[in-house]
């Protein structure tokens, strides 16, 4: 378990599935959170059950695609929660479809959130820890589609791409400032997400609900789907003490599937 004491956390997409959990592990390692999210419905109770473990939360709506929004999540979780040292940009979105069929607006959408997104949330939340005068961390949430392409998620896979190489060259931009930036990898995570992924397979290719994400659990080595605190244990490491010396990285967390 990481000491994050005493220290503030800011997590994006955090009204459900891994960044819900992330959330509650931080608050459990002794960290206050911003819960910041596009859907306000499901921030009161994520918020609800870290007051119940103790911590400080404080819940803020905003679409992590426009800097003003970040900009405002930010200052928001600084004036709430007294401090700004952890960003962990988690909120991404999927897009199930074949290369041939993907038009200019889809490719906008969703490199405007898990790409610029990402970008916006690096950038300011680095400014601020500048500005505050103290080291910070930056954990951006890439996956196992950040490091192999992936046939019906292309365009998704090409984002992750994307996290991975902004979080090499943001580690190296902000190392003197004592930021460090690295991202977690996770591989088939029992989320709404997968849900989606799944539907859409059999909608798109005719396969059985439910195949397309017994195939993929079938290739994990260590022989179950992921859990969200999986990723949170991997989250927790990145946002303590023990990670100071580790920057740049983006560090595959799924079981045994792909080896890099
Ligand atoms: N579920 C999985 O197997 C994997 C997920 N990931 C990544 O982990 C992250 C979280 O994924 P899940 O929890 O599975 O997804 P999810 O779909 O269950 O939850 C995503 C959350 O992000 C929020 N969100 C979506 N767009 C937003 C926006 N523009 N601004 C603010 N919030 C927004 C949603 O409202 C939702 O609460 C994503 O970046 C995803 O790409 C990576 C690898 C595997
Ligand atoms: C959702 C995701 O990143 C994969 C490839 O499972």
């Amino acid at each position: 378990m990481a000491d994050i004491s005493g220290k503030v956390a800011l997590v994006t997409g955090s009204g459900q599935g891994i960044g819900r959990g992330i959330a509650l592990r931080l608050a459990r390692d002794g960290a206050d959170i911003a819960l910041v999210d596009i859907r306000e419905d499901r921030l009161a109770d994520v918020a609800a059950e870290i007051e119940a473990l103790g911590r400080k939360a404080t819940t803020f709506v905003a679409d992590i695609g426009d800097r003003e929004q970040v900009a405002a999540a930010i200052d928001h979780a600084e004036s709430a929660l007294g401090g700004f040292n952890v960003m962990v940009n988690n909120a991404g979105i999927a897009q199930i479809k074949p290369l041939a069929d993907v038009m200019p607006e889809e490719v906008e959408r969703i490199y405007r959130i898990n790409v610029q997104g990402t970008l916006w949330g690096i950038q300011l939340a680095a400014a601020r820890f500048q500005k505050r005068g103290h080291k910070g961390k930056i954990i951006n949430a890439c996956s196992i589609a950040g490091h192999e392409g992936y046939a019906m998620l292309g365009v998704y896979s090409s984002t992750k791409f994307a996290v991975r190489g902004l979080t090499q060259a943001a580690a190296k931009e902000y190392a003197s400032h004592g930021i460090t930036v690295n991202a977690y990898c996770p591989g088939v995570v029992g989320t709404d997400m997968w849900v989606e992924i799944d539907a859409e397979f059999a909608r798109l290719t005719g396969v059985a609900k439910g195949e397309t994400y017994d195939r993929f659990v079938k290739g994990i080595a260590l022989g179950r789907a992921e859990t969200p605190d999986d990723v949170a244990g991997l989250v927790s490491w990145l946002a303590g003490p023990d990670s100071d010396y580790v920057t740049g990285q983006s560090i595959l967390i799924d079981g045994g599937l792909v080896y890099r």
